[in-house]
């Protein structure tokens, strides 16, 4: 099945969410950068004493001149221990919030998601942002914010120092720096994508892990093992390639750059020596020069280090920003129509692909309090309706309205509590029954969870259970079985107290008997409410107001039961063959 990933942010859009993350947290940002400063400048002072120390000892100083620069030395090591020790943990600190703050925003964009859209980007693509690419970004930002900060103001502040101290030092050893900057143009040129790549081909391959765990019982039935296998090893070899193209990038980097830093110390030395010969230089500007320049070599290495680990997590940070590219569905801010409102589809055209049109021109409206049954062939497009009907899709043309108002124009909370869709494919959340009931309507008594259990029958196996209400539930704890799960997220229902229901084969996970139950003891619940349900008992239809006929993406016939039996259509077929079976 071809997927269409989720968008990833581009450039400006990664550095824009970096500008606002460093806007709103200023102080910390300040307060970073001053601990960074004033470390590198203490730290700078020590070579330069020590250039001192090597002066004066060549000059025959008093040994009580050169123990006070040793002591001075000495408090000027332990000074910035303290100061980089501050600045780390303000830069983890900033780190942290930043990671934070990412990961809330990822969350809220991925629940904002249209179904449809998940659906269509595939498992994979979503499991890989959430596991791989935060796990990407924790890293960066725990580890490689902190350290880059600190590494790039000392390296920063050491070339300054060198400058101040000595111009010729200072250009000596800025000479192999173009031969650095070629490298590293180069490689960030091409590293973005290939780690792009590289995460996207871990994404296909969650994908093909997934869909083959999950189809693992069709898979044994048809043989099929080898195929899936075949399909997991191209997906390997695709990642495998692309670690290749990235690993290349990093081997030509990092030679570069360790020439690049090893070279200057012998540069100084030379032209230091030179210069000592000329008078241009004493020995304490040349030992002090060495020095800063070796000093140089352990940010800058963590720079190199980093530069791509940083890549990575940018390039983790620009899938998890992507999913915010998407618009949120049910957005809209429009004001809530009366209390029980007519539901009507007009003009309705639907398709879960461009050029593939499911459902074409329905027109159907829905009486507040009416029972509509929708039947039809399978594959005819009854479930794509009643995901319409409820508003859980978008009309690709024509209009879903409730009252007046189109449903993807009303808030997610106006339309949970006005329309809502039970299938036959519920989820039991771990965790006790009681917060599984809470999750429909939040700070109800016991007395309604279990009024709410006893209306769609399932009150008598809740008492049963060890801890009642505050039994765990759902994997790894009491499982429920089909019955009990479908009896649940009716449950709910009752509890969320919606306008209208749409239920699509809800009961179909029901032995007959079972669902008969259900379905009876639920018609006291379903009083009063605009009830569509999508049906594969017919005797769903019989007991509804009015039944519509789906055919081929179209309303083929609508009336009630007597009329469609009088007409003699299709229905009245389906029914005579049906009632003759039963
Ligand atoms: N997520 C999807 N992406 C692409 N096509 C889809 C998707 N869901 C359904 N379809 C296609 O849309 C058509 C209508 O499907 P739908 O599930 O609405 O029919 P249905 O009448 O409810 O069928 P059934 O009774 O078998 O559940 C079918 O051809 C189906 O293959």
């Amino acid at each position: 099945m071809s997927t269409e990933p989720l968008p990833v942010a581009d450039g400006p859009a990664l550095r824009g969410h970096l500008r606002a993350l460093t806007r709103s947290h200023r102080p910390l940002v300040t307060r970073l950068f001053l601990a960074s400063i004033a470390a590198t400048v203490v730290g700078l002072i020590g070579p330069r004493i020590l250039g001192d120390i090597v002066q004066e000892a060549l000059g025959r100083a008093s040994v009580s001149r050169i123990d006070r620069l040793a002591l001075l030395l000495l408090l000027c090591v332990l000074a910035q221990a303290l100061l980089a020790q501050v600045g780390y943990l303000t830069a983890k600190r900033f780190g942290e919030t930043a990671l934070a703050r990412s990961r809330e925003g990822f969350v809220t964009h991925l629940l904002g998601l249209p179904s449809a859209r998940i659906e269509r980007a595939g498992t994979g693509d979503l499991v890989g942002r959430a596991s791989r690419d935060v796990e990407g970004l924790r890293l960066t930002a725990q580890q490689g914010v902190p350290t880059v900060l600190n590494a790039g103001a000392t390296a920063l502040l050491t070339l300054v120092a060198l400058f101040i101290l000595s111009p010729l030092e200072g250009v000596t050893a800025l000479l192999t720096t173009p031969l650095v900057i070629l490298a590293v143009r180069r490689y960030l040129s091409r590293s973005m994508a290939a780690y792009l790549y590289t995460n996207s081909c871990y994404a296909q391959l969650a994908d093909t892990l997934t869909a083959t765990v999950e189809g693992s019982a069709a898979i044994e039935a048809l043989r099929l093992g080898r195929t899936r296998i075949d399909a997991a090893d191209t997906e390997i070899g695709a990642s495998y390639r692309s670690e290749l193209v990235t690993l290349g990038l990093r081997l030509r980097l990092f030679p570069v750059a360790e020439f690049a830093l090893v070279a200057p110390v012998g540069l100084i030395l030379l032209v230091g020596g030179y210069g000592y010969t000329r008078g241009w230089l004493d020995v304490a500007q040349i030992t002090a020069g060495a020095l800063y320049v070796q000093q140089l070599s352990l940010p800058v290495n963590q720079l190199m280090d980093w530069l791509d680990k940083i890549q990575t997590g940018g390039a983790a940070l620009a899938r998890l920003l992507g999913v915010g590219l998407v618009p949120a569905e049910g957005g809209g801010d429009a004001a809530p129509p009366a209390e029980h409102a007519e539901l009507a589809a007009s003009q309705v055209g639907f398709s879960y692909r461009p050029g593939h049109e499911i459902l074409h021109d329905i027109d159907l409206t829905i009486r507040p309090g009416e029972r509509l049954a929708v039947v039809g062939p399978s594959g005819a497009g009854k479930s794509t309706l009643g995901r319409l009907l409820a508003g859980i899709s978008t009309p690709s043309r024509g209009q879903v309205t409730l009252g007046t108002v189109p449903l993807e124009r009303l808030s997610h909370e106006d339309l949970r509590r006005r329309a809502i869709l039970v299938t036959q494919d519920q989820h039991v959340f771990v965790g006790t029954l009681r917060e599984n009931l809470e999750l429909a309507r939040h700070g109800e008594g016991d007395e309604a969870l279990w009024a709410a259990l006893e209306a769609v029958a399932a009150a008598e196996w809740a008492r049963a259970l060890p801890d009642g209400l505050d039994t765990k539930v759902g994997s790894g704890a009491t499982e429920l079985n089909p019955a009990q799960t479908q009896q649940l997220a009716l449950a709910r229902l009752v509890l969320a107290d919606p306008d209208i229901l749409v239920l699509d084969e809800a009961t179909a996970a029901l032995d007959p008997t079972s669902a008969r139950d259900l379905e009876r003891s639920l018609a006291g619940v379903l009083e009063g409410r605009t009830v569509i349900s999508i049906a594969h008992r017919l005797n769903t239809a019989h007991d509804a107001d009015r039944i519509a006929v789906i055919d081929g993406g179209r309303i083929t016939e609508l009336g009630t039961h007597d009329e469609l039996l009088s007409a003699g259509g299709g229905y009245a077929a389906l029914w005579r063959s049906w009632h003759g079976q039963s």
